[in-house]
């Protein structure tokens, strides 16, 4: 479950995201969307707890993120859009490092099944610098899977992966959710997020315009019925969606 209560952040006098609420539950996978410099990774930042509040406050299975932010931080995984690895560590040698900086004690048999899934079995002897873009993403996703988190936040986990990897990455993210992870996923890929995602919030200006599936959404803006996604997305954006 991820809870963000009237979340505010401003970067100065920048208002980058402003009274954002919004729940996730087990099982659901939220798309997060919105134009660029909307705040969608400054959301995500805060709720990976890299970024602390300005006002405002995020809980991850129940746990307040800033008054216990090592139990909150453990149940859950952040997978940035550029993949942040060890120059000096092996496939291998990553997951192990991950497995033991979360204490996951049957790690040995889950890393050889998390590395078939991710097709990265043929590079596990291998250094980032020996890896191509899109085997470097699905590494940084298999070291933010290993700890089988509760709540699991992906910035554009499809970025260089090619048309199979893209089919098993989509695979991977459901499969998650199905087993009960709370899954945020943010993406300007409108099909990527029509096909994943169970519900949407489109935020502009660091304002949520939309939440709720997309009959809830419709339902609450009539004018929208039989729109695609991608003409719902330029409308509910649009200029004059928030003074
Ligand atoms: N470190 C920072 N310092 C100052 N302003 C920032 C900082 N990071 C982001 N911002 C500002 O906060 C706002 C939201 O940025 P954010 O990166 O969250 O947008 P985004 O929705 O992820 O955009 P994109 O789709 O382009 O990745 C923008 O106005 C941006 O200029």
């Amino acid at each position: 479950m991820i809870d963000v209560i009237e979340y505010t952040k401003l970067y100065g006098d920048t208002v980058a995201v402003q009274s954002l609420s919004f729940r996730v539950a087990p099982g659901d996978v939220l798309g997060l969307v919105g134009p660029n410099g909307a705040g969608k990774t400054t959301t995500l930042r805060a709720l990976a707890g890299i970024l602390q509040p300005t006002s405002g406050s995020i809980r991850i299975a129940d746990i307040d993120l800033q008054t216990d932010p090592v139990a909150a931080k453990s149940r859950l995984a952040f997978i940035p859009d550029e993949p942040q690895l060890f120059d000096y560590l092996t496939v291998t040698e990553h997951l192990q490092f991950v497995a033991r900086l979360y204490g996951v004690r049957d790690a040995a048999p889950r890393i050889p099944v998390l590395l078939e899934e991710l097709e990265l079995t043929a590079k596990k002897d291998a250094l980032p610098t020996e890896l191509s873009r899109g085997m470097k993403q699905k590494l940084a996703i298999a070291c933010g899977l290993l700890h089988q988190p509760s709540a699991l936040l992906l910035d554009e986990p499809l970025t260089g992966l090619d048309p199979v990897g893209i089919r098993r990455m989509k695979e991977t993210i459901a499969a998650r959710a199905r087993e009960g992870a709370a899954v945020i996923l943010s993406s300007h890929l409108l099909h990527l997020v029509e096909e994943l995602c169970t519900r949407l919030l489109v935020i502009r200006k660091g304002q949520a315009v939309a939440l709720g599936t997309i009959a809830e959404i419709v339902e609450s803006r009539p004018d929208l019925a039989g729109r695609s996604l991608e003409e719902m997305f330029i409308s509910l954006t649009g200029d004059d969606t928030v003074s």
